[in-house]
């Protein structure tokens, strides 16, 4: 009996050790288990987050050190409060990455980078614009938005957002801002050529070649394609003009200015219109109502701007439409070639590119192209324009590049029958240039 009682005690003993280890296990088990599945989700967390926040420094896919360390104007308190930006830094880098993923500039850091915004560009109708020399190396433009404008903070947020989610190689990209001091700036790649209107204008630059005007009017048309069919919304950019068609250093355009809530500007007779003169859609002027097809127009005639190197606040549409009479909208457009170009200009090419620019400004705007359209129609002539370039590199050993420019126009100009057409600019360009003189 006494030997039963003290076998079903270690019995009982043994079980009850199993039972608690066998909890002790599953317990462990599973705070490990629970450990684990949280050590995921912060993971999936945080790379989540860093696709959904582009992180930029300063316009250029960089990898940027994040840190909650303050080291600019604002304080950390004031980063953490709002919950959703953070701190980039980096070797002399000062800006924070806000919820939108555009980095923010503090004041002090521009006006340092700008000389106390001494370092004019020029002035536009948003306000003036600055160039910035940054710490870090890096070179902007700072946009410094006039204090008059009616836009409230709400309001430059929503722009600040709006502008940041457009990235295309031929836009002039918002790269960051700032909004301290009851100042609003926008900062934008420095284009180190300037605009597309100092090199047909200015005095002592030299003329803008054929094939730099055929590159750039592919890279405009790829640029407005992007805004129109690209961007989510889309965006109809309603100011497309030579001033706004600006020149990175290796000579591809970029299209500024796009997105920006613009004042109206009365007209003489009292309406209210947005746009520039001269590039206005003219059934947007009957109609009042701004679409993709009035960009159309304003693209249409900044490629006769090229081809013509005329200003159309200066008669560049009246000039066209004199020569539209002896042109068939397809050939004989030669006869308005910009003379700063001497000649040296492939006349197949001028008449493929006008034959696009003169669809584009047709008055009734169903009849204009898509940009996709004009941007397919200009790869063509790029096309061509690189092909003959090609031929022509097999030049004779010691020529210099700007003689092989000159011998590619003449050679050119004469090897092909379309080019005979030519001597027929030779003989009517003038006519016309004396009807409509240069300013
Ligand atoms: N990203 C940039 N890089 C280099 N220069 C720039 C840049 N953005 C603007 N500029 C220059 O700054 C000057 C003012 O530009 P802004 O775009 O404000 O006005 P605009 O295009 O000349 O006129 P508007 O405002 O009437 O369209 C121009 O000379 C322009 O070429």
């Amino acid at each position: 009996m006494g030997r039963m009682k003290g076998v079903s005690e270690g019995l009982i003993i043994g079980i009850t050790v199993g039972v608690v280890i066998g909890v002790l296990l599953a317990v462990g088990i599973l705070l490990c288990l629970r450990y684990r599945r949280s050590q995921a989700q912060i993971r999936s967390s945080s790379s989540r987050r860093a696709s959904t926040i582009p992180i930029r420094a300063n316009g250029v896919n960089a990898c940027a050190i994040l840190s909650n360390s303050t080291t600019g104007q604002e304080s950390p308190r004031e980063v953490e409060d709002r919950g959703a930006s953070l701190w980039l830094e980096g070797p002399g880098r000062k800006s924070v990455i806000s919820a939108s993923g555009i980095p923010k500039y503090a004041y002090k850091e521009l006006q340092k980078a700008t000389s106390n915004f001494t370092t004019l560009l020029g002035q536009g109708a948003f306000g003036p614009v600055y160039k910035a020399d940054l710490s870090s190396g890096e070179t902007l433009a700072v946009k410094m938005l006039a204090n008059n404008s009616k836009q409230g903070e709400k309001e430059f947020q929503t722009e600040v957002l709006l502008l940041g989610r457009l990235h295309h190689r031929n836009l002039v990209n918002l790269v960051g801002y700032c909004a301290e001091k009851g100042q609003h700036m926008l900062l934008y790649a420095y284009m180190p050529n300037g605009s597309l209107a100092s090199h047909l204008y200015g005095e002592n630059i030299a003329p803008l070649r054929w094939d730099l005007r055929v590159n750039i009017a592919l890279d405009v048309a790829k640029g407005l394609e992007y805004l129109h069919d690209g961007a989510v919304p889309p965006v109809v950019h309603r100011d497309i003009k030579s001033p706004n068609i600006l020149l990175d250093q290796s000579m591809h355009a970029r299209v500024a200015d796009f997105g920006l809530s613009r004042e109206e500007m009365v007209t003489r007779n009292g309406a209210n219109i947005r746009g520039t003169y001269g590039y206005l859609d003219p059934e947007y002027v009957s109609s009042r109502s701004f679409t993709k097809k009035s960009d159309v127009y304003s693209y249409g005639v900044l490629l006769f701007e090229m081809i013509a190197g005329r200003n159309p606040q200066q008669g560049l549409m009246e000039y066209v439409e004199l020569a539209a009479i002896n042109a068939d909208g397809k050939t004989g457009w030669e006869e308005i070639a910009d003379s700063r170009l001497e000649g040296a200009f492939d006349v197949e090419e001028l008449n493929d590119m006008a034959a696009v620019a003169y669809r584009c400004v047709s008055r009734v705007s169903r009849k204009r192209p898509a940009m996709r359209d004009a941007v397919q129609a200009l790869m063509r002539v790029v096309k061509h324009n690189q092909s003959r370039k090609h031929h022509n590199r097999r030049l004779p050993a010691g020529r210099t590049d700007d003689e092989s420019v000159d011998l590619e126009a003449s050679e050119v100009q004469s090897s092909l029958s379309g080019h005979q057409r030519q001597e027929s600019y030779n003989l009517l360009g003038p006519k016309l240039c004396n009807a409509y003189p240069v300013s």
